[in-house]
């Protein structure tokens, strides 16, 4: 029910309300006297810097976490004993980045865990069935095919739907466009308007401008676990002055003065890369230079990336790194950080980041050649080296002593960077280095790179992200079936080319 039918209704056009929310952990106080309402029927924007307590506000208003102190209302009723079950029966569904899907089983299967429709304490399979495939009407998604088989964005679909089916009326969606092409993007874009103009109500988290200026009807901004502002019409609003509420400062954006390399020889010489769908006969990269790999998922961008660090086997390949001799592709990650390759992966959690560990054991994890002497960790060196990217990386936590499992999301994507970095490698790879990370921060993490880059250190970033690549690189690859199909360098390097070349995502 949209807003002005609510009113035409008697009905409180604010559905959701929350009065002084708090939240302590430990001394940390991650949410401080938050009180917002989300209107009826509209898309609400939630936004923020890295660690500004985005997850832990939807955490509490999901019934994931407890808060230290305030009150929820839904649809003016206060809910008391706030639990994630009590949360739902009121209609509040929390649909976090990675869908929780059993692949195994049908779509329309899925859209039915866990609500069991009885008809005299039986299951009424024929009527779920029946309601299930209704659901998924004109939604693309065939409700007898098997979940594994669906993608990326009609998995996300599915996750709202399951939802929307256990009697959701506000639906938060946690960065829900992570990993998605330009199309999918879109897809799950027009999907939400259509719930919307059914009645949904969804809270929204995403760091990308574009996409908050595109769905969002409202916004409320948090910085350092306050309400920091926001609106009510976020169509008034420019991509300036979102940053601005968002950082409480105005924002520089990154650029690099793109530079072109011929007369230099290579520092990296990769050859005749064959392996599971993937063709490739020579890239160089020259000292210093940043080149992008971009692509549909499954088009080899991030497959080559896998396979330079020995992630995925190979049949064929060779390396050359400066001077050194010729050697076949690293057949594990070992060999590879052996040769002075790291690789950051887009997946922190398949990165390793050791959860109960410092930042600081974790940044110098990778680097223990570096920090260790016959066998020893010397703890200054270690010292010298975390604080360096503790500093540099800008992490939000009260110093490299912070145990990770504390941080937000965010924070913990800057510490594996900060760990990769570490490593002082001589050929960089990056997997969506900026992922869930902050617009301010993501400036600085491309001008780390950007820095490291004059060192001499040749840099690979596997993006999804136009922006990024329009920004950061001098050279971009586009991937097709497995092989390079286009190379574009300099000016050539826009965000029209790139969509045009590749049905990539666009960031803000
Ligand atoms: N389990 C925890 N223990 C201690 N501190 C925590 C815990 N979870 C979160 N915090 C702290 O609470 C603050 C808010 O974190 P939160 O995850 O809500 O931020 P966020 O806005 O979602 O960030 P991001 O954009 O990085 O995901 C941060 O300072 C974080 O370190």
């Amino acid at each position: 029910m949209s807003v002005a039918a609510a009113t035409e209704t008697g009905q409180d056009p604010i559905i959701l309300r929350v009065e002084k929310l708090t939240k302590h952990y430990g001394s940390t106080a991650a949410l401080r006297d938050v009180s917002l309402g989300i209107r009826r029927g509209t898309i609400h924007g939630l936004l923020g810097e890295n660690g500004a307590g985005k997850t832990t506000l939807v955490g509490i208003i999901s019934g994931q976490r407890t808060p230290t102190s305030g009150s929820i209302y839904l649809d003016g009723q206060p809910i008391v004993n706030v639990d994630v079950k009590a949360m739902e029966k009121a209609g509040v569904f929390l649909v976090t980045q990675e869908p929780m899907i059993i692949d195994h089983i049908t779509a329309a299967e899925n859209l039915m865990l866990g609500i069991w429709p009885s008809s005299g304490g039986f299951v009424n399979w024929r009527k779920l069935k029946a309601d299930a495939a209704r659901m998924l009407q004109d939604t693309g998604i065939d409700p007898q095919s098997l979940a594994g088989k669906l993608d990326a964005v009609a998995r996300r679909k599915l996750n709202i739907l399951r939802a929307m089916f256990s009697g959701g009326k506000v639906i938060i969606l946690d960065e829900p466009t992570a990993a998605l092409t330009v199309e999918d993007r879109a897809q799950l874009f027009t999907f939400m308007k259509e719930l919307k103009a059914q009645g949904v109500t969804f809270i929204f988290i995403s760091h990308y401008n574009d996409e908050i200026l595109e769905i969002c009807d409202a916004c409320s901004v948090l910085r350092d676990g306050a309400l920091a502002g926001g609106t009510e019409d976020v169509g008034n609003l420019t991509s300036e002055q979102l940053s601005e509420l968002v950082l409480g400062r105005g924002l520089v954006l990154f650029q690099r003065e793109r530079r072109t390399y011929n007369e230099q020889r290579p520092a990296v010489r990769i050859r005749d890369v064959r392996g599971d769908g993937i063709n490739v006969s020579a890239l160089d990269l020259r000292p210093g230079e940043i080149v992008g790999f971009t692509g549909l998922p499954g088009a080899g961008a991030k497959e080559l990336a896998r396979m330079i660090f020995g992630l995925m086997p190979v049949r064929s390949g060779t390396i050359a790194l400066g001077d050194s001799p010729v050697q076949p592709l690293p057949a594990a990650p070992r060999d590879a950080f052996d040769m002075g390759i790291a690789f950051l992966s887009d997946d922190r959690r398949r990165d390793g980041l050791v959860a109960q560990m410092t930042i600081g054991e974790n940044i110098s994890l990778s680097s223990l050649s570096a920090v260790a002497r016959s066998g020893f960790l010397k703890p200054e060196a270690e010292k010298v080296l975390s604080d360096r990217y503790f500093k540099a990386m800008g992490i939000k936590a009260s110093g490299p002593a912070t145990v990770v499992d504390t941080l937000s999301g965010g924070n913990q994507q800057k510490v594996c960077l900060g760990r990769v970095l570490a490593t002082g490698p001589r050929l960089l790879m990056l997997d969506e280095p900026t992922r869930g990370i902050d617009i301010g921060v993501k400036q600085d993490v491309l001008r780390i790179i950007d820095e490291l880059s004059l060192t001499g250190v040749c840099v690979i970033i596997v993006s999804t992200d136009t922006d990024e690549i329009v920004r950061a690189v001098d050279r971009v690859c586009i991937f097709e079936a497995g092989a390079i199909r286009e190379e574009l360098s300099g000016d050539e390097i826009t965000s029209e080319r790139l969509r045009q070349g590749a049905k990539v995502t666009a960031g803000a």
